[in-house]
């Protein structure tokens, strides 16, 4: 469904100066495939993600979705980043429904929607209130609704747990395959998190430090649905080691 045709990404610096973000990446996902990034800072996962989201043009290669070449933001994208940047004026059900409007579609069933995804997020009881009435993790959850009320095909997450304490990360993520399995779609997450990324993913894209290249995929073989307790897991620790030693080399071993 989404094709990265051998796409390099370079951003000129003010003393006049390259950086290469993303150098040569070629990768394949299919529909409904839930696709995780990892790498060291600054190789580049977001600026991929930024480049799928159409965002930001390759320097060289092409983003493709369906075949066509990605020309600019897509409507049936939905995009999760780390703070969910609520509006602080609006209430929660109008942040939900923020899209709709914007595209015009803010219908009836765009309400119903957004009601019945508040409900899924576990913040029915919320729609009324202003972001500022609720936690970090209930804002979150808020985005997350926001970014799935115009029926996306494709969700892009750039580390959306990653401000989270960890109780509410690790229900988050539970809550997140849970969606994922009641409306399919296709889902690349940026994550710096190991464990996080082998529980969620189908495949496991890992990409070297900068310029991010692609160092490796790891697939997951770990049956679905998934819970923490596949941690313990041989496939589970067979893939969180190797994505360990493709980032770390020896030094994965050194403690
Ligand atoms: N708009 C921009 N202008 C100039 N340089 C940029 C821009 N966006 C990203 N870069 C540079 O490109 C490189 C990759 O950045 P990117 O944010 O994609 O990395 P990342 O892997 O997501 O990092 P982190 O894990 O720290 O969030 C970095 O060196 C960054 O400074």
């Amino acid at each position: 469904m989404i094709g990265i045709e051998s796409v390099s990404k370079a951003f000129g610096a003010r003393d006049g100066s390259q950086v290469v973000a993303l150098q040569d990446v070629s990768l394949a996902f299919d529909r409904n495939e839930f696709v995780c990034l990892v790498g060291p800072s600054g190789c580049g996962k977001s600026t991929l993600l930024r480049l799928v989201a159409g965002l930001v043009e390759p320097s060289a290669g092409r983003v493709t979705i369906e075949g066509a070449a990605v020309d600019g933001p897509r409507a049936d994208t939905g995009i999760v980043f780390q703070s969910p940047t609520l509006l602080p004026w609006a209430s929660i059900l109008d942040n939900v429904l923020f899209p709709a409007r914007m595209m015009n579609v803010c219908t009836p069933d765009a309400v119903r929607r957004a009601h019945a995804l508040l409900d899924l997020v576990g913040l029915a009881e919320f729609a009324g209130r202003h972001p500022r009435e609720l936690s970090g993790g209930m804002q979150q959850r808020a985005g997350i609704a926001r970014a799935l009320v115009h029926q996306p095909d494709i969700l892009l997450m750039d580390e959306p747990f990653g401000a989270l304490d960890a109780l509410t990360r690790e229900e988050l993520t539970l809550e997140l395959l849970r969606i994922w399995s009641d409306q399919p779609k296709t889902i690349l997450f940026v994550t710096h998190s190991i464990p996080e990324a082998v529980l969620l993913a189908d495949r496991v894209v890992v990409l070297s430090p900068r310029p991010g290249r692609v160092a490796d995929v790891v697939k997951v073989g770990l049956p679905r649905p998934r819970s923490f307790a596949m941690e313990a897991h041989d496939e589970f620790q067979r893939c969180a080691g190797r994505i360990r030693s493709l980032i770390f080399g020896d030094r994965a071993t050194a403690a």
